[in-house]
């Protein structure tokens, strides 16, 4: 049995996760956290009262709890702290909250080596959306030219998605040096042509109705391939997030990607 505690419980991922923990028969929830408390976290997701109350002092909690994992759905601007702290209380952090950096990561990494306390991140914990990654970068290969479109929900804090950015690094990987379109190019209007990741484009597109979508668009001579994801719910990410949960305290050091968890 892994003892899980989730940070921003009261989120739309939090609340999915926490009845996704409470549901699996590995997993026992023993501490919540939000920025507001008070309520029964089994109640909170429509489930029976499950006796561990939603708290809002994440290091108290860490000492109290004392849980082997906290998965941290929160904010861009606080994920860093967060796991920072569980990391220093020995705790494993399994997070899906997009927007750390690259330096952040890699501070990450080395606390987690530190304090010998394993943890992983994945910008998109869907196993479609972990396909579409690895199948873009084995198209990449063949097809270099390529723009990436991520279409979020309207509450979205950040942009372009994690998702864009990890596929973009992915495609890098394998990309010879290219330059795709005209140099000659010139925006009419700022932003037309999307964010640049290393010659590749990327647009954003945020509405009311959508969850979490993203489509891949290679060109080639006389043709296009386009490679999308979907994802319908919040419950397409909870496979993924139980099996980190459960996997994490076996990894060394900051494990990034739930391809790393995958057997290809
Ligand atoms: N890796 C993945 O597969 C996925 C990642 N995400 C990411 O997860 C994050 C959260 O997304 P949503 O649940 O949609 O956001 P949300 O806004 O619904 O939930 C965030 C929750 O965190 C709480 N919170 C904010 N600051 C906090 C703090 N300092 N301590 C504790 N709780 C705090 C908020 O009160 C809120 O309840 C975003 O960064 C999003 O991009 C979302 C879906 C899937
Ligand atoms: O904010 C979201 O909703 C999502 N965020 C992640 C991202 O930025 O890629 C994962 C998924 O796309 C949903």
């Amino acid at each position: 049995m892994v003892s899980v505690l989730v940070n921003g419980a009261c989120g739309r991922m939090g609340q999915a996760v926490l009845k996704a923990v409470q549901e699996d028969s590995e997993l026992k929830l023993v501490g919540a956290v939000d920025l507001q408390g008070g309520m029964d976290a089994g109640e909170l997701v429509g489930l029976p009262a499950c006796g561990v109350t939603v708290e809002t002092d994440l290091a108290a909690a860490l000492t109290r709890c004392k849980p082997e994992v906290m998965v941290d759905f929160t904010r861009p601007d606080v994920v860093f702290s967060n796991v920072k702290q569980a990391l220093s209380a020995h705790v494993s952090p399994v997070v899906g909250t997009t927007g750390l950096s690259e330096e952040q990561k890699a501070e990450i990494a080395a606390l987690a080596e530190k304090e010998a306390t394993p943890a992983f991140i994945a910008p998109n914990f869907a196993i479609g959306a972990v396909l579409m990654m690895v199948m873009c970068k084995q198209a990449a290969k063949y097809m270099p030219d390529v723009e990436i479109i991520e279409l979020h929900h309207d509450k979205k804090l950040d942009a372009p998605s994690g998702t864009a950015v990890q596929t973009a690094a992915m495609i890098a990987e394998v990309r010879k040096k290219h330059v795709q379109g005209n140099p000659d190019e010139k925006e009419k209007l700022a932003g037309a042509r999307g964010a640049d990741y290393e010659g590749m484009h990327i647009h954003s597109v945020r509405l009311p109705g959508y969850v979490a979508h993203q489509e891949v668009i290679f060109g080639g001579l006389g043709q296009t391939l386009t490679i999308r994801h979907d994802s319908l719910n919040r419950e397409s990410f909870m496979p993924g997030v139980v099996l980190a949960a459960k996997k994490v305290r076996g990894l060394k050091g900051l494990t990034v990607g739930l391809d790393k968890l995958l057997e290809f």
